[in-house]
């Protein structure tokens, strides 16, 4: 039996839904073995992040190794990176194993303001990671940091999805969950020759912790198992779209999203 593999490399969330957490719940959620290599770890619940500890950069490094020695993931992504020095490393290992189905999420800050990178590591992922990504998934306020331009209307984020594809990712998806001025949430996806808009409702919610995290491993999951960009984003924003209708309530203030959602919708059907 042929198992679909992937890899996350990321920050662990003790709160279990985002970073690494949330990305394994959703690589076996859509049916792909799940890997991964914790760039930091971080004491982080519903309320927010309360501590954050990276791991050493040897221990970064050798955890690379430990799955590119041995075992073969199909897709890649990358979360929290945290310093310019993992950056520099991770690049390095999706070169030597020729890991060429690379997802970004550009994980900056968390949704309560704790630095999930670090300022002087932004040039680094520029540099070294977005040229070799097969696509890249930044928020607005992510997008305008990686350009360096300000992104208010569509005519903007189609822009900005251009430019971070001519500063060398193959194809960029520019997330709208950030803006609530539209009934919709509204991610636009560059594949290099076009503009696609994938699109759900908005859920009304203070429930998305994790939301992004989430979207890009189900889109790594995907990919993973062969499947076009189109397709592999059209699927992602259907899974996070019901893993956030169908929160779980859980925790005082920011809960998680239901990664269970999508397989349950699917089995009742
Ligand atoms: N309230 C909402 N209702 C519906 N969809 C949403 C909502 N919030 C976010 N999304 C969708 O969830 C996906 C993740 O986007 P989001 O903008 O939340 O990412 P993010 O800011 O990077 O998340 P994170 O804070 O976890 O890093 C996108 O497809 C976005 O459109
Ligand atoms: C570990 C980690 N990665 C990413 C995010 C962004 O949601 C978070 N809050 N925590």
């Amino acid at each position: 039996m042929h198992i679909p593999q992937a890899l996350t490399i990321a920050g662990s969330d003790s709160g279990g839904g985002a970073g690494i957490q949330a990305d394994l719940k959703t690589f076996q959620e859509l049916g792909v073995y799940g890997m991964s290599v914790i760039t930091a770890i971080t004491a982080q619940n519903t309320a927010g992040v309360q501590g954050v500890y990276p791991i050493e950069l040897e221990g970064v490094v050798t955890q690379l190794h430990s799955i590119g020695d041995d075992l073969q993931p199909a897709a890649i992504k990358t979360g929290m990176l945290f310093s310019a020095d993992i950056i520099h490393e991770v690049a390095i290992a999706v070169r030597q194993y020729q890991w060429n189905t690379l997802v970004i999420d550009p994980v900056m800050v968390a949704k309560g303001g704790s630095v999930l990178l670090q300022q002087q590591a932004i040039q680094a992922l520029i540099r070294e990671l977005l040229p070799l990504a097969a696509v890249i998934t930044p928020n607005v306020p992510e997008a305008e940091l990686l350009t360096g331009s300000t992104i208010h209307t569509l005519k903007e984020r189609e822009q900005a999805a251009r430019q971070l594809v001519q500063m060398g990712a193959r194809a960029a998806v520019i997330k709208g969950g950030h803006d609530t001025s539209t009934p919709q949430a509204m991610d636009v996806l560059f594949d290099g020759k076009q503009f696609h808009y994938v699109e759900y409702p908005r859920v009304d919610t203070p429930h998305t912790h994790g939301t992004g995290c989430t979207y890009s491993a189900a889109m790594t999951a995907e990919l993973a198992k062969g499947n076009g960009l189109l397709q592999a984003v059209q699927t992602a924003k259907a899974f996070v779209h019901a893993a956030i209708e169908d929160g779980l309530g859980i925790g005082s203030v920011h809960g998680p999203t239901n990664h269970f959602a999508y397989r349950q919708r699917r089995a009742v059907r």
